[in-house]
């Protein structure tokens, strides 16, 4: 086999262990989906090419170090099925890793993002403040939505009980 096939293969497992966390851990999942949010409010507040240059460190290191636990996880489970002090150590010593980074990022994202979204929350309760009819029908909608949220999983529960057998 020619070293590019080699490459495109090892790309391909790459690219399976990726997809084999991504359906298994939740965790990962959570880690993907708060990556993604920060994409998008980092590209709707337009923050400069420092910040997104620490943003994307911050959250590649969380997500590869999520992964390294994973890889951990899976080792420490096939070579020690039964529980064994020192596979406590391991697995414990990894998922801190990740606690490390994430509490790291999340900092971070507080030092990035906070002083924007409070300006934002600001901007907002001035401009709507000064037309307090609007300000009642949007905190109402707001309400009604709300509402109506809470009570979709009751709703669907109780049509669940009531239907009849088939
Ligand atoms: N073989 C073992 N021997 C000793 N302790 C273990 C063993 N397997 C798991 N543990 C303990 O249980 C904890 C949870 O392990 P588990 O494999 O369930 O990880 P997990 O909860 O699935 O982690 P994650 O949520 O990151 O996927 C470990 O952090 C460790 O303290």
């Amino acid at each position: 086999m020619t070293s590019s096939n080699n490459l495109w293969r090892s790309f391909g497992f790459a690219g399976q262990g990726l997809w084999a966390t991504l359906l298994t851990q939740r965790n990962f999942r959570i880690h993907v989906a708060a990556a993604t949010l920060v994409g998008v409010l980092g590209f709707l507040m337009r923050i400069s090419g420092m910040m997104w240059l620490i943003l994307i460190l911050t959250s590649a290191l969380v997500l590869a170090l999520e992964l390294v636990n994973s890889a951990i996880e899976a080792v420490v489970d096939l070579v020690s099925p039964d529980y064994h002090p020192l596979a406590k150590v391991a697995k414990d010593a990894a998922a801190g890793a990740v606690l490390v980074a994430a509490a790291g990022a999340l900092g971070i994202g507080i030092l990035v993002f906070g002083p924007r979204l409070s300006r934002l929350g600001t901007d907002f309760m001035l401009r709507w403040s000064q037309d307090a009819g609007l300000l009642v029908i949007v905190l109402l909608a707001a309400a009604v939505l709300w509402g109506l949220v809470l009570a979709l999983p009751f709703w669907v529960a109780h049509r669940r009980r009531i239907k009849p057998l088939r």
